[in-house]
Protein backbone atom coordinates (compact mmCIF):
# COMPACT_ATOMS: atom_id res chain seq x y z
CA UNK A 1 0.00 0.00 0.00
CA UNK A 2 1.31 3.81 -0.64
CA UNK A 3 1.78 5.86 2.02
CA UNK A 4 -0.82 8.25 2.34
CA UNK A 5 -0.14 11.84 2.38
CA UNK A 6 -1.51 12.59 5.31
CA UNK A 7 -2.37 10.40 8.66
CA UNK A 8 -3.57 11.48 11.64
CA UNK A 9 -4.36 9.40 14.75
CA UNK A 10 -6.14 10.15 17.99
CA UNK A 11 -5.04 13.94 17.42
CA UNK A 12 -6.02 16.40 20.15
CA UNK A 13 -5.54 20.06 21.17
CA UNK A 14 -7.45 22.60 23.37
CA UNK A 15 -6.54 26.24 23.63
CA UNK A 16 -6.76 26.51 27.69
CA UNK A 17 -10.42 25.32 28.21
CA UNK A 18 -11.18 25.04 24.57
CA UNK A 19 -10.51 21.85 23.09
CA UNK A 20 -10.60 22.94 19.63
CA UNK A 21 -9.54 19.33 17.99
CA UNK A 22 -10.75 16.01 20.15
CA UNK A 23 -9.15 12.62 18.72
CA UNK A 24 -9.44 12.70 14.58
CA UNK A 25 -8.24 10.62 13.36
CA UNK A 26 -7.99 10.86 9.46
CA UNK A 27 -6.05 9.59 6.64
CA UNK A 28 -5.77 11.48 2.99
CA UNK A 29 -4.32 9.36 0.03
CA UNK A 30 -1.74 10.67 -2.08
CA UNK A 31 -3.16 12.48 -5.02
CA UNK A 32 -6.43 13.34 -3.78
CA UNK A 33 -7.95 16.10 -3.30
CA UNK A 34 -9.74 15.87 0.29
CA UNK A 35 -11.74 18.63 1.79
CA UNK A 36 -12.28 19.66 5.24
CA UNK A 37 -15.59 20.77 5.85
CA UNK A 38 -17.42 22.13 9.21
CA UNK A 39 -18.52 25.32 10.64
CA UNK A 40 -16.77 27.68 11.98
CA UNK A 41 -14.86 26.97 14.77
CA UNK A 42 -15.22 23.24 14.20
CA UNK A 43 -11.58 22.83 14.69
CA UNK A 44 -10.38 22.46 10.99
CA UNK A 45 -7.50 25.31 11.18
CA UNK A 46 -6.32 24.01 14.16
CA UNK A 47 -6.11 20.52 12.30
CA UNK A 48 -4.21 21.93 9.56
CA UNK A 49 -1.90 23.99 11.82
CA UNK A 50 -0.41 20.93 13.32
CA UNK A 51 -0.66 19.29 9.93
CA UNK A 52 1.68 22.23 8.88
CA UNK A 53 3.80 21.96 11.65
CA UNK A 54 2.79 25.67 12.97
CA UNK A 55 1.34 24.16 16.00
CA UNK A 56 2.85 21.47 18.33
CA UNK A 57 0.83 17.78 18.16
CA UNK A 58 0.86 17.32 21.83
CA UNK A 59 -1.70 14.53 21.86
CA UNK A 60 -1.59 11.84 19.03
CA UNK A 61 0.61 11.66 15.98
CA UNK A 62 0.41 13.32 12.42
CA UNK A 63 2.80 12.05 9.59
CA UNK A 64 3.08 13.52 6.38
CA UNK A 65 4.50 11.02 3.58
CA UNK A 66 5.06 9.23 6.73
CA UNK A 67 7.10 11.33 8.16
CA UNK A 68 6.41 12.34 12.10
CA UNK A 69 5.82 16.15 12.27
CA UNK A 70 7.24 16.02 15.57
CA UNK A 71 10.26 14.41 14.73
CA UNK A 72 10.83 15.65 11.24
CA UNK A 73 9.34 19.14 11.16
CA UNK A 74 12.24 20.42 8.28
CA UNK A 75 11.50 17.50 6.13
CA UNK A 76 7.97 17.81 6.69
CA UNK A 77 7.80 21.75 6.08
CA UNK A 78 9.61 21.17 2.95
CA UNK A 79 7.14 18.96 1.20
CA UNK A 80 4.13 21.23 1.84
CA UNK A 81 2.81 24.32 0.50
CA UNK A 82 0.52 26.15 2.24
CA UNK A 83 -2.01 28.88 2.15
CA UNK A 84 -3.47 30.33 5.19
CA UNK A 85 -6.51 32.20 6.02
CA UNK A 86 -5.14 35.33 6.61
CA UNK A 87 -3.23 37.82 3.72
CA UNK A 88 0.00 36.39 3.32
CA UNK A 89 0.06 38.52 0.02
CA UNK A 90 1.69 42.02 0.65
CA UNK A 91 -0.18 44.66 -1.66
CA UNK A 92 3.29 46.99 -1.60
CA UNK A 93 4.81 44.55 -3.62
CA UNK A 94 4.44 43.29 -6.95
CA UNK A 95 3.15 39.48 -8.10
CA UNK A 96 6.45 38.58 -8.93
CA UNK A 97 7.93 40.12 -5.97
CA UNK A 98 5.64 38.03 -3.78
CA UNK A 99 6.86 34.79 -5.38
CA UNK A 100 9.93 35.57 -5.19
CA UNK A 101 10.06 36.50 -1.64
CA UNK A 102 8.07 33.15 -0.86
CA UNK A 103 11.04 31.07 -3.58
CA UNK A 104 13.67 32.67 -0.62
CA UNK A 105 11.90 31.97 2.05
CA UNK A 106 11.56 27.96 1.38
CA UNK A 107 15.21 27.80 0.09
CA UNK A 108 14.56 27.38 -3.79
CA UNK A 109 18.25 27.08 -4.84
CA UNK A 110 18.74 31.09 -6.37
CA UNK A 111 20.15 29.77 -9.91
CA UNK A 112 16.68 28.32 -10.56
CA UNK A 113 14.69 30.98 -8.64
CA UNK A 114 13.92 32.93 -11.49
CA UNK A 115 12.28 30.55 -13.61
CA UNK A 116 10.31 28.77 -10.52
CA UNK A 117 8.97 32.19 -10.13
CA UNK A 118 7.86 32.53 -13.36
CA UNK A 119 6.59 28.64 -13.86
CA UNK A 120 4.44 29.29 -10.44
CA UNK A 121 3.11 32.59 -11.99
CA UNK A 122 2.46 31.18 -14.97
CA UNK A 123 0.39 28.40 -13.38
CA UNK A 124 -2.09 30.75 -11.72
CA UNK A 125 -2.74 32.92 -14.93
CA UNK A 126 -0.75 35.72 -13.84
CA UNK A 127 2.26 36.42 -16.08
CA UNK A 128 0.61 39.06 -17.78
CA UNK A 129 -0.03 41.26 -14.05
CA UNK A 130 3.23 39.87 -12.55
CA UNK A 131 4.84 43.46 -12.75
CA UNK A 132 1.85 45.25 -11.64
CA UNK A 133 1.43 45.87 -7.42
CA UNK A 134 -1.00 43.41 -5.69
CA UNK A 135 -2.42 46.89 -4.39
CA UNK A 136 -3.95 46.67 -7.68
CA UNK A 137 -5.53 42.76 -8.04
CA UNK A 138 -8.58 41.67 -7.69
CA UNK A 139 -9.89 39.36 -4.71
CA UNK A 140 -9.31 36.54 -7.00
CA UNK A 141 -6.04 37.42 -8.62
CA UNK A 142 -4.68 37.94 -5.02
CA UNK A 143 -6.00 34.05 -4.23
CA UNK A 144 -4.04 33.01 -7.41
CA UNK A 145 -0.99 34.59 -6.41
CA UNK A 146 -1.31 33.06 -3.08
CA UNK A 147 -1.21 30.19 -4.79
CA UNK A 148 1.56 30.76 -6.50
CA UNK A 149 3.70 31.46 -3.92
CA UNK A 150 2.78 28.20 -2.22
CA UNK A 151 3.50 26.37 -5.47
CA UNK A 152 6.71 28.15 -6.31
CA UNK A 153 8.78 25.06 -3.68
CA UNK A 154 7.02 23.10 -5.73
CA UNK A 155 5.52 21.42 -2.85
CA UNK A 156 3.73 17.42 -2.61
CA UNK A 157 0.93 18.74 -0.47
CA UNK A 158 -0.66 21.74 -1.07
CA UNK A 159 -2.62 22.78 2.28
CA UNK A 160 -5.51 25.96 1.53
CA UNK A 161 -7.62 27.03 4.08
CA UNK A 162 -10.88 28.35 2.60
CA UNK A 163 -9.20 29.56 -0.75
CA UNK A 164 -12.38 31.05 -2.08
CA UNK A 165 -13.82 32.86 0.82
CA UNK A 166 -14.96 36.19 -0.17
CA UNK A 167 -14.63 35.49 -3.92
CA UNK A 168 -17.53 35.90 -6.35
CA UNK A 169 -18.32 32.98 -8.44
CA UNK A 170 -16.12 33.16 -11.21
CA UNK A 171 -13.35 33.95 -9.21
CA UNK A 172 -14.04 31.25 -6.94
CA UNK A 173 -14.18 28.60 -10.02
CA UNK A 174 -11.02 30.07 -11.29
CA UNK A 175 -9.25 29.63 -8.35
CA UNK A 176 -10.22 25.98 -8.45
CA UNK A 177 -9.64 25.70 -12.29
CA UNK A 178 -5.76 26.60 -11.37
CA UNK A 179 -5.76 23.91 -8.44
CA UNK A 180 -6.90 21.06 -10.86
CA UNK A 181 -4.62 22.40 -13.26
CA UNK A 182 -1.84 21.89 -11.25
CA UNK A 183 -3.14 19.02 -9.63
CA UNK A 184 -3.40 17.57 -12.73
CA UNK A 185 0.14 17.94 -14.18
CA UNK A 186 1.88 17.40 -11.14
CA UNK A 187 -0.04 14.95 -8.90
CA UNK A 188 0.35 16.85 -5.91
CA UNK A 189 -1.82 16.14 -2.94
CA UNK A 190 -4.07 18.97 -1.92
CA UNK A 191 -6.19 19.09 1.63
CA UNK A 192 -8.80 22.36 1.38
CA UNK A 193 -11.21 23.44 3.87
CA UNK A 194 -14.43 25.27 2.59
CA UNK A 195 -17.47 26.41 3.32
CA UNK A 196 -18.64 25.75 -0.10
CA UNK A 197 -20.81 22.94 0.02
CA UNK A 198 -21.04 22.94 -4.17
CA UNK A 199 -16.84 23.27 -4.20
CA UNK A 200 -16.88 20.01 -2.08
CA UNK A 201 -19.13 18.24 -4.05
CA UNK A 202 -17.66 19.41 -7.06
CA UNK A 203 -14.02 19.41 -6.82
CA UNK A 204 -13.06 17.33 -3.90
CA UNK A 205 -13.11 13.06 -4.47
CA UNK A 206 -13.24 12.50 -0.55
CA UNK A 207 -14.52 14.90 2.55
CA UNK A 208 -14.26 14.65 5.94
CA UNK A 209 -17.27 16.91 7.85
CA UNK A 210 -15.67 18.29 11.11
CA UNK A 211 -18.10 19.50 13.78
CA UNK A 212 -16.77 20.18 17.57
CA UNK A 213 -13.35 18.89 17.28
CA UNK A 214 -14.71 15.47 15.82
CA UNK A 215 -14.71 14.21 12.53
CA UNK A 216 -18.10 13.40 11.88
CA UNK A 217 -18.63 11.66 8.56
CA UNK A 218 -15.99 10.46 5.95
CA UNK A 219 -16.06 9.61 2.31
CA UNK A 220 -16.87 10.74 -1.09
CA UNK A 221 -19.86 13.50 -1.43
CA UNK A 222 -21.81 11.20 -3.36
CA UNK A 223 -21.44 8.21 -0.99
CA UNK A 224 -22.27 10.30 2.24
CA UNK A 225 -25.19 11.71 0.36
CA UNK A 226 -26.37 8.06 -0.45
CA UNK A 227 -25.82 7.86 3.42
CA UNK A 228 -28.38 10.09 3.92
CA UNK A 229 -30.69 8.96 1.25
CA UNK A 230 -32.16 9.38 -2.23
CA UNK A 231 -32.26 13.20 -3.17
CA UNK A 232 -29.89 14.50 -0.86
CA UNK A 233 -27.22 17.05 -0.78
CA UNK A 234 -23.99 17.28 0.82
CA UNK A 235 -25.73 20.37 2.20
CA UNK A 236 -28.01 17.93 3.86
CA UNK A 237 -25.75 16.25 5.07
CA UNK A 238 -23.48 18.67 6.40
CA UNK A 239 -26.88 20.08 8.58
CA UNK A 240 -27.62 16.09 10.01
CA UNK A 241 -23.85 16.44 11.11
CA UNK A 242 -24.04 19.64 12.70
CA UNK A 243 -27.36 21.73 12.49
CA UNK A 244 -25.02 24.88 11.33
CA UNK A 245 -25.73 27.45 8.97
CA UNK A 246 -22.71 29.41 7.02
CA UNK A 247 -22.01 32.76 6.01
CA UNK A 248 -21.14 33.96 2.94
CA UNK A 249 -19.24 37.44 2.05
CA UNK A 250 -18.99 37.92 -1.64
CA UNK A 251 -16.49 40.96 -1.90
CA UNK A 252 -13.73 41.89 -4.06
CA UNK A 253 -10.04 43.34 -4.27
CA UNK A 254 -7.35 43.33 -1.34
CA UNK A 255 -9.38 44.97 0.86
CA UNK A 256 -12.47 42.69 0.73
CA UNK A 257 -10.51 39.57 0.76
CA UNK A 258 -9.38 40.58 4.04
CA UNK A 259 -12.39 42.17 5.18
CA UNK A 260 -14.14 39.09 4.35
CA UNK A 261 -11.86 36.60 6.26
CA UNK A 262 -11.63 38.92 8.96
CA UNK A 263 -15.46 38.35 9.53
CA UNK A 264 -14.95 34.57 8.77
CA UNK A 265 -12.76 35.03 11.80
CA UNK A 266 -14.54 36.85 13.76
CA UNK A 267 -17.54 34.56 13.62
CA UNK A 268 -15.58 31.54 14.75
N1 LIG B 1 -5.13 30.67 19.17
C1 LIG B 1 -6.29 30.33 19.77
N2 LIG B 1 -6.53 30.64 21.07
C2 LIG B 1 -7.67 30.28 21.67
N3 LIG B 1 -8.68 29.59 21.06
C3 LIG B 1 -8.51 29.27 19.78
C4 LIG B 1 -7.31 29.63 19.05
N4 LIG B 1 -7.42 29.16 17.79
C5 LIG B 1 -8.63 28.55 17.72
N5 LIG B 1 -9.27 28.61 18.90
C6 LIG B 1 -10.60 28.03 19.21
O1 LIG B 1 -10.58 26.67 18.85
C7 LIG B 1 -11.79 26.27 18.23
C8 LIG B 1 -11.51 25.73 16.83
O2 LIG B 1 -11.04 26.79 16.01
P1 LIG B 1 -10.53 26.59 14.52
O3 LIG B 1 -10.00 27.91 14.05
O4 LIG B 1 -9.63 25.42 14.45
O5 LIG B 1 -11.89 26.24 13.79
P2 LIG B 1 -12.22 26.26 12.23
O6 LIG B 1 -13.04 25.05 11.98
O7 LIG B 1 -10.98 26.42 11.44
O8 LIG B 1 -13.13 27.55 12.10
P3 LIG B 1 -13.10 28.72 10.99
O9 LIG B 1 -13.86 28.21 9.85
O10 LIG B 1 -13.76 29.85 11.68
O11 LIG B 1 -11.66 29.02 10.68
C9 LIG B 1 -12.68 27.49 18.25
O12 LIG B 1 -13.50 27.42 19.38
C10 LIG B 1 -11.69 28.65 18.36
O13 LIG B 1 -12.30 29.76 19.00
Amino acid sequence: MTTPAVRCAGLRHAFGDTVAVDGVDLEIPAGQVFGLLGPNGAGKTTTIRMITTLLPVRTGTVEVFGLDVTRRKMAVRRLIGYVPQQLSADGSLSGRENVSLFARLFDVPRRERAEQVRIALGAVGLLDDADRTAATYSGGMIRRLELAQALVSSPRLLILDEPTIGLDPVARSGVWERIGQVRAETGMTVLVTTHYMEEAEQYCEQVALMHRGRVRALGSPADLRAQLGPGSTLDDVFRAVTGDAFDDTDKGGMRGVRAARRTARRLG
